[in-house]
């Protein structure tokens, strides 16, 4: 099995999966009588119909044992789903291009810097939320409306990947 080599997050390697959202080296100008920054429309929340609606929700999620074997992974093909992380902490991302199926040897791993979240954008394949710490909070942004918004693929086994963080 692949061990997925853990790339450093920057809006330039994740452009093919969604947009980080972060502070650094975004557009920004003042507000509020020169008051307060506004960090401008970092990511678009992307729905399917105009019935549905963007939700606001907070997951708190436990740290999975690691060295994780990756057998899964899942897409929202009806809209894009955001993960903000709200304790300051650095979390892991596992992600594959768009396509009918997850490519094993296309699935690449990153590692945020604690200031940055991300939104994956509709259909990208992505591993479930994984945190480096024991416990983590985050503020998720994603689509609710009706049919099935969750499609989970699972490697065989020659296909599946290892993240290790730790070593
Ligand atoms: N199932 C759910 O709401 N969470 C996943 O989509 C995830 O990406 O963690
Ligand atoms: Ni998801």
């Amino acid at each position: 099995m692949r061990t997925l080599t853990i790339e450093p997050l920057t809006k330039e390697a994740f452009a093919p999966f969604g947009d980080v959202i972060e502070t650094d080296g975004s557009d920004h100008f003042m507000i509020n009588n020169g008051s307060t920054m506004r960090f401008h429309k970092l990511a678009t929340v992307q729905t399917a119909t105009p019935e549905d609606n963007a939700i606001i929700s907070i997951f708190r999620a436990d740290a999975q044992d690691m060295p994780l074997t990756v057998s899964m992974l899942e897409r929202h093909p009806l809209g894009s789903q955001a993960f903000i992380p709200l304790l300051g902490n650095p979390f892991l991302i596992v992600v594959a291009p768009l396509g009918d199926e997850p490519v094993s040897g296309l699935v690449r791993a990153f590692v945020t810097n604690g200031r940055q979240g991300i939104n994956y954008h509709r259909g990208v394949w992505h591993h479930p939320v994984l945190t480096i710490e024991k416990r983590d909070d985050f503020l998720v942004v994603d689509r609710s409306g009706t049919g099935n918004n969750c499609d989970e693929h699972f490697f065989k086994e020659d296909e599946r990947l290892i993240l290790a963080p730790h070593q």
